[in-house]
């Protein structure tokens, strides 16, 4: 049996729908609680369990880091203990704002893709709670970890959908410019996960889709491929003001999974053009 936690979330959604697994909302199980994940995951016995519970809330977490890693970080580790104990392999996922400055402290400008063996250098309190919570995972012996960025999938409240919004009621929108990575849809995800687990791997896995972009380019994308005529406005992070710090670069490079797994992972264009025929009604 396959169990997935954070079922209500645009990646737990995709991964039941997906996968026909049995699908675990924060109200009947609360990744935070050692005692209910204990008993809830005792009483199922699952043998792979996907966690998408989280706090993804970036800015939020820096007003209020205890939740934030009691969910990313603890609820992590709740998982990872009871997973070993039953010998189930745990899925886990998490994201590029692991990677933010470099060695000197300053923002990282990297010219390269990052590998999973790089050095991590997280800064706001989310991206400190969900490397934690890798850490934490890792601990269950049989575990896959894998880093995304930037997912949209449906039902989620996400960048494609909030730029989609957007359009609707503006016909300017000003967006970042400088911050790079790899949006990525969680139907990707959810195929990367079932090719990793067909393949019998295990440890960690940069997924994403291929072709990296700005903000800025990744809404010019969208908005070319709905057909809306939208004025974009580039601008820098401190003009956009947000409160967590966020990486100026944090493209991932997905070579180890693509070696693993015989697979190659679909563009951010194409990737994108699914998502929005998906949500056509
Ligand atoms: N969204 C993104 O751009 C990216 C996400 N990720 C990672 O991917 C994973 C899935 O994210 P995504 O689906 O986008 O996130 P969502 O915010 O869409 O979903 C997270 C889900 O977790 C639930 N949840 C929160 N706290 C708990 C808890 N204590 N116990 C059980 N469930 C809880 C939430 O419920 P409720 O709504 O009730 O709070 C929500 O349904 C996360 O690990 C995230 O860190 C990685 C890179 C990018
Ligand atoms: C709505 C809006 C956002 N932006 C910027 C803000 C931000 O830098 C960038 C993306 O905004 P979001 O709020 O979607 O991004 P953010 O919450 O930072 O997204 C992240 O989610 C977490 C959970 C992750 O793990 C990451 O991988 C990451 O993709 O776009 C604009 O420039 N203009 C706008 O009008």
């Amino acid at each position: 049996m396959i169990v997935v936690t954070g079922a209500n979330g645009q990646l737990g959604r995709n991964f039941c729908r997906q996968l026909n697994a049995t699908g675990l909302d924060r109200d009947k199980l609360d990744i935070s609680d050692q005692a209910s994940v204990a008993k809830v995951l005792g009483g199922l016995r699952p043998s792979v369990v996907v966690n998408c519970a989280a706090y993804t809330a970036v800015d939020a977490a820096e007003d209020d880091p205890a939740t934030c890693y009691a969910i990313n970080s603890t609820g992590a580790q709740n998982l990872a203990q009871v997973a070993a104990q039953h010998n189930a392999l745990l899925v886990h996922i998490s994201t590029d704002y692991v990677f933010g400055s470099n060695d000197s402290g300053s923002k990282d400008v990297a010219d390269h893709p990052h590998q999973e063996h790089d050095a991590v250098s997280p800064e706001s309190e989310y991206a400190k709670s969900k490397l934690q919570g890798e850490r934490f995972a890792a601990q269950c012996p049989n575990h896959l970890i894998l880093r995304t960025c930037g997912l949209y999938g449906v039902g989620g409240n996400n960048f494609v959908e909030t730029m989609l919004r957007l359009a609707g009621q503006r016909s300017e929108l000003s967006i970042v410019d400088d911050q790079i990575c790899n949006p990525t849809s969680t139907a990707t995800i959810v195929k990367a996960t079932e090719r990793l687990i067909a393949a019998n791997q295990n440890g960690l896995f940069h997924v994403v889709n291929s072709g990296e972009m700005s903000w800025y380019d990744f809404a010019a994308e969208i908005f070319r491929q709905s057909n809306l005529d939208i004025k974009l406005t580039p601008i820098s992070s401190e003009q956009f003001g947000a409160k967590a710090p966020r990486p100026r670069y944090s493209a991932l490079d997905t070579k180890h999974y693509e070696n693993a797994t015989g697979d190659s992972i679909a563009s951010i264009p194409t990737a994108l053009a699914e998502y929005l025929e998906t949500r056509k009604p």
